[in-house]
């Protein structure tokens, strides 16, 4: 992520030069040419890219030039190689041209891509294959960049197993922490602390105090409802953290809470997988991108056709995963697999969050609804049709 501005510290290209393979020339010295009335001009030298020709050229000569090449003095235009002829008379080679050439035509001007000190990169974006090669450009090997804010992980619960060992009675394996590991790379954070542990009020506490000192950001999943042996509320009250939020009206995550101690944001996930899961991409990664000076911090917003029914109705607004497909040019999002907060399979395949509002009453397939989309990068399959010309066609 820039944190300054980027600014073009020269015109690009800093030079005039030929966007094809062809001749520079004079344009005026095709004024009088035509179909019938070839011209022909003298080819005085040959250039590759990377080459120049010094002692520019006069009228009635031209200079051979490969695209990329500079243009040399003396010439205004280039004419593309497949629209003239050599020849050679008397020991010298000369170019056919049967046209007029514009002055001007095919030369790529100073600063007809980027113009310097104009602000191309503004701080705050993120260092993209564009902006990577635009740094080349202008032989910026190093730019300032934010910090990746720190992220902890805390996962609370004596039913968790490490990922490594076999299921026993009773337990299962610690998935939210690979979860919100991989949640916090795909935000732009750096997840540097990790402790797995019991539903024991002190082991707790110490482990949140610990992540507090070693990270910017923390966050525990589970052990933050109403349970016996749910301790995060307490955790927070032995810490002296200031208790921001503690419930949310949405549905899965209602349980998600916050707190802040020493300028740092402690969230407090629910230990059910897809409510941890929504809890992270709507309250975290937000929190997480504006540490990290990103402009835009928000999921995508966008509307599409409900793939299926949803009959429940809810007093809390849901966030339903859901996978996007564009069908005839219309976006659909149709919920995948369980929509329960305790499933960890749904996220597989989820690349978007439904937003229903709560109300009474559930939703019908083919509903427009607003969804929040998870995933910017994935590919299609291979077009299968062929590109479709739909601009308006003139009536005869
Ligand atoms: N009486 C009530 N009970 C519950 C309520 C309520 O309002 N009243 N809310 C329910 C809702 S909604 C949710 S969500 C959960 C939230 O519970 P916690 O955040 O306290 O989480 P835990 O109780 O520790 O665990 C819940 C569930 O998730 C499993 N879990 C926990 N950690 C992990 C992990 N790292 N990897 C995989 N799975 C994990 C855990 O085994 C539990 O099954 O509370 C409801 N109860
Ligand atoms: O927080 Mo719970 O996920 O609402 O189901
Ligand atoms: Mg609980």
């Amino acid at each position: 992520m820039l944190s300054e501005d980027l600014a073009a510290t020269h015109d690009v290209p800093w030079f005039k030069r030929s966007p094809y393979d062809g001749y520079a020339i004079f344009s005026g010295s095709t004024l009088e040419a035509g179909a019938d009335h070839p011209v022909l001009l003298e080819v005085v030298a040959t250039i590759g890219a990377g080459f120049t020709w010094d002692e520019g050229i006069k009228p009635n000569q031209a200079v051979k030039i490969m695209t990329g090449a500079a243009i040399p003095d003396g010439a205004d235009a280039v004419i593309m190689v497949e629209l003239t002829k050599e020849v050679v008379q008397n020991g010298k080679t000369f170019v056919q041209i049967k046209r007029k050439v514009r002055p001007g035509e095919n030369i790529v001007g100073i600063g007809e891509d980027m113009k310097k000190g104009e602000v191309l990169v503004p701080k705050g974006t993120i260092v993209n294959p564009g902006v990577m090669a635009t740094l080349a450009t202008f032989g910026m090997t190093e730019v300032p960049v934010t910090k990746k804010p720190k992220a902890a992980v805390i996962a609370t619960g004596s039913e968790l197993l490490e990922v490594g060992e076999p299921l026993e009675k009773g337990k299962i394996r610690n998935s939210n922490a690979y979860m919100l590991w991989g949640q916090i790379i795909r935000a732009g954070g750096e997840p540097v602390f990790y402790r797995l542990v019991k539903d024991d009020f002190e082991e707790t506490y110490e482990a949140v105090r610990q992540a507090v000192k070693e990270a910017d950001i923390v966050m525990t999943t589970g052990g933050v409802s109403v349970g016996d042996f749910d301790y995060i509320p307490k955790v927070y009250e032995k810490l002296g953290a200031t208790l921001l939020f503690n419930k949310v009206a949405m549905r899965p995550g209602s349980v998600t809470s916050a707190a802040e101690l020493d300028g740092k944001i402690l969230f407090g996930l629910s230990g059910n997988p897809s409510a941890c899961y929504v809890g992270f991409e709507l309250f975290v990664r937000p929190y997480l991108k504006t540490m990290l000076g990103e402009r835009n911090v928000y999921l995508k917003k966008t509307q599409a056709l409900l793939g299926e029914d949803f009959p429940k109705p809810n007093p809390f607004t849901r966030f339903v995963r859901a996978k996007l497909s564009y069908q005839e040019g219309l976006l659909h999002a149709l919920p995948v697999r369980r929509d329960k907060s305790n499933i960890v399979s749904s996220l597989i395949e989820a690349d978007a969050l439904i937003v229903l509002p709560g109300g009474s009453r559930g939703f019908t397939k083919g509903t427009m609804v607003d969804v929040l989309m998870l995933e910017d990068g994935e590919g299609a399959p291979l077009w299968d049709e062929n590109i479709t010309d739909r601009r308006p066609q003139r009536q005869r």
